[in-house]
């Protein structure tokens, strides 16, 4: 059978945190990888290293603060030896992130077209007006209406939803390998983060990336993720196929997640007055 190709090999991942008491670790022994073109959900409860291991695998810690171990492969190439300008030349364009929170990811003074036009012009030889029409039919494939006048907008101008898809949408322009999305639909409505799930999923599909979701929502997961790795205290106690996950969890901490997913109390009878 032919070998299934690896976006993202992370290995033997620590990273440990100055304290009073000396170096702390804050997350522990992180193993994962993601094939091409699938779905790596991770979840945990709030506070237990979900963020810090993304921000180690793309160097975004700070080192006077922060140490980091371990290996991070992106489609083979090892990433842990690399000088910040390598690095900063990957970000965004080889592996890129979608943050929870659209508003804070584009400076409010500035059109949104700016935001956009200056990642594909930091990343590639494009003209301003090559830059211009790639952001708009980025803008077009995740579905965002009349994407000329929007690149005029002032981010306040747009909704939650619509700031969500024209990140994505500056995310995909560069097609990256790996994307890491936390918490993407946090913010939004459920109608606006089913679209914005379906727009993930369809980018996988037609463009083959490898997504890292993380959420605490394992509604969102089930929706989306092939394999989860479920995190508890820095470490992953977990890491099965999906279906096997929901309907089989080994783990208590896992059994303890699926058990407090809210569920439907609605199966009294209606109150006859
Ligand atoms: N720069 C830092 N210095 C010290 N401690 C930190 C730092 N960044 C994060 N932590 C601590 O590391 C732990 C893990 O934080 P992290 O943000 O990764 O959690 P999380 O799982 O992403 O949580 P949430 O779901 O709430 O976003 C927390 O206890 C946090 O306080």
């Amino acid at each position: 059978m032919e070998k299934a190709y690896k976006a993202l090999e992370v290995s033997g991942l620590h990273v440990h945190v100055k304290s009073k008491q000396g170096m702390t670790p804050l997350v522990r022994n992180i193993h994962f990888e993601i094939e091409r073109g699938s779905v790596l959900g991770l979840v945990g409860e709030s506070g237990c290293g979900k963020s810090v291991t993304c921000n180690a695998l793309l160097r975004l810690l700070d080192p006077r603060q922060t140490s980091v171990e371990g290996s991070v492969k992106l489609n083979g190439r090892e990433l842990s030896g690399l000088h910040e300008e390598e690095m900063r030349q990957i970000r965004g364009k080889e592996i890129a992130m979608i943050m929870q929170n659209p508003m804070s990811a584009f400076t409010p003074v500035y059109p949104i077209g700016d935001a956009f036009i200056e990642t594909i012009r930091t990343h590639t030889r494009l003209t301003k007006k090559q830059a211009l029409e790639l952001a708009v039919s980025s803008m077009e494939a995740v579905n965002l209406p009349d994407p000329a006048s929007l690149l005029n907008k002032y981010p306040f101008q747009l909704s939650g939803g619509m700031l969500q898809r024209v990140m994505i949408a500056i995310c995909m322009s560069l097609r990256p390998a790996v994307v890491i999305a936390d918490e993407p639909t946090t913010a939004l409505d459920v109608v606006n983060q089913l679209g914005v799930l379906k727009e993930l999923d369809r980018l996988r599909v037609e463009h083959g990336m490898a997504i890292l979701l993380i959420s605490h929502d394992l509604g969102v997961i089930s929706e989306l993720a092939d394999e989860v790795a479920v995190m508890q205290h820095g470490e992953i106690v977990e890491r099965a196929d999906v279906f096997q996950l929901f309907d089989h969890p080994k783990h208590p901490y896992t059994q303890k997640l699926l058990h407090a997913r809210p569920k439907l109390i609605r199966n009294e009878p209606k109150y006859n007055r």
